[in-house]
């Protein structure tokens, strides 16, 4: 089979974390990706401007030196948000999107927003600013089963929330179901959506059949067969609100591996092979191109990357454990191999700007 040549793809859902772990996890998203859209779930959050640009400049310390690595950053949506802030961040140039966590939705999400309807000063001046909202997209009332928890979200917060602010951009994060699928492509042209290649790939039977795979434990949590092949669908459609987002989110060995496992999956050294894995499983390798390098950046408003990355279809091995700072991490497919290769990366012509 032949090789596969792609503009560069951007990735528009990556966390990097922070500090001594941060040179073991760039790397891996800089030798695929063009930009990324970096997380601020740290501990303490991304709240402000000043927090992202000390943190942009971090990512950029930890890069390998001949990288041309853009991280898009975000900020980390509060209760207490200020529109000031949000103008703020506009204003800064290198802010792209602002992230709402529901309050205990998922890993350091406990500084999130209680009641989004309390950010109506903040969202205005987002639309106002042209920065879009980016939502892990599950309710937490501790009542909701963990497999509805994005169904009812879509419902009870997202159709309301798209309603009191129309001209708000959205992106929905990790779609897991095929509701979620459903209400996107129903959804209006401001409305955008990222899907992870663990959702392409897996249904819950990886995470639960045969024994427990805290490895293959994200949230929101694997669904059913149904709901992967609907985002497959969904992904390989050539629809262009639908967008690579890889939600890599690396977590130390001791905390996965844990009698209460963290969420997160980390893909980053793999990530751009296994959508590749997704697509050619599904006929639809002539659609990989749109959905990771393409629609995500006419998504943004940003331009599209000029130089090209080349996979082959050839096995290869992932480690059973990669270096995290003083410890270790699992990617996934630990001690398995994934069907394709990086074989070149074309660099240094830069984005149109
Ligand atoms: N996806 C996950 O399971 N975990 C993410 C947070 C998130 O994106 O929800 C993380 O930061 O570890
Ligand atoms: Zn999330
Ligand atoms: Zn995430």
């Amino acid at each position: 089979m032949d090789t596969l040549t792609l503009t560069r793809p951007d990735d528009w859902h990556l966390h990097l974390r922070d500090g001594d772990v941060l040179p073991d996890v760039v790397h891996w998203s800089a030798a695929r990706f063009g930009r990324a859209i970096i997380m601020p779930n740290l501990v303490p959050p991304v709240t402000t401007t000043a927090m992202a640009e000390a943190y942009r400049e971090r990512i950029l310390a930890a890069c390998p030196a001949d990288c041309d690595f853009e991280p898009l950053m975000t900020l980390y949506l509060t209760d207490n948000t200020p529109a000031t802030e949000i103008e703020r961040a506009a204003a800064s140039g290198i802010i792209h999107a602002v992230k709402l966590y529901p309050a205990g939705a998922t890993t350091n999400a406990d500084s999130g927003v209680t009641d989004i309807k309390r950010c109506s000063d903040a969202l205005d001046a987002m639309a106002e600013q042209g920065l879009g909202l980016c939502i892990h997209g599950e309710v937490t009332h501790g009542q909701t089963d963990i497999f509805d928890r994005e169904k009812v979200f879509l419902h009870e917060r997202l159709a309301p929330l798209l309603e009191r602010h129309p001209r708000l951009r959205v992106v929905l994060e990790h779609l897991t179901t095929a509701e979620a699928v459903a209400f996107v492509r129903q959804g209006p042209a401001r409305l955008g959506a990222t899907i992870t290649p663990q959702h392409l790939l897996m249904n819950r039977n990886a995470l639960l059949a045969g024994g427990i795979r805290p490895h293959h434990y994200c949230l929101p949590i694997l669904k059913r067969e149904a709901d992967r092949e609907a985002l497959l669908e969904a992904a390989t459609s050539g629809h262009p609100r639908f967008f690579l987002g890889t939600d890599s989110a690396p977590h130390a060995r001791h905390a996965k591996e844990n009698a209460c496992g963290c969420a997160g999956i980390f893909t980053a050294p793999l990530a751009l092979e296994l959508y590749a894995e997704a697509f050619a499983a599904a006929g639809a390798l002539d659609r990989l191109e749109g959905f990771a390098s393409h629609f995500g950046a006419d998504f943004y408003g940003l331009p599209r990357n000029r130089d090209t990355v080349t996979l082959a279809p050839e096995s290869r091995d992932i480690p059973d454990r990669l270096p995290y700072g003083d410890d270790t991490v699992v990617p996934l497919r630990a001690g398995e191999t994934v069907g394709w290769q990086l074989v070149d990366r074309h660099p240094g012509k830069a984005r149109a700007s």
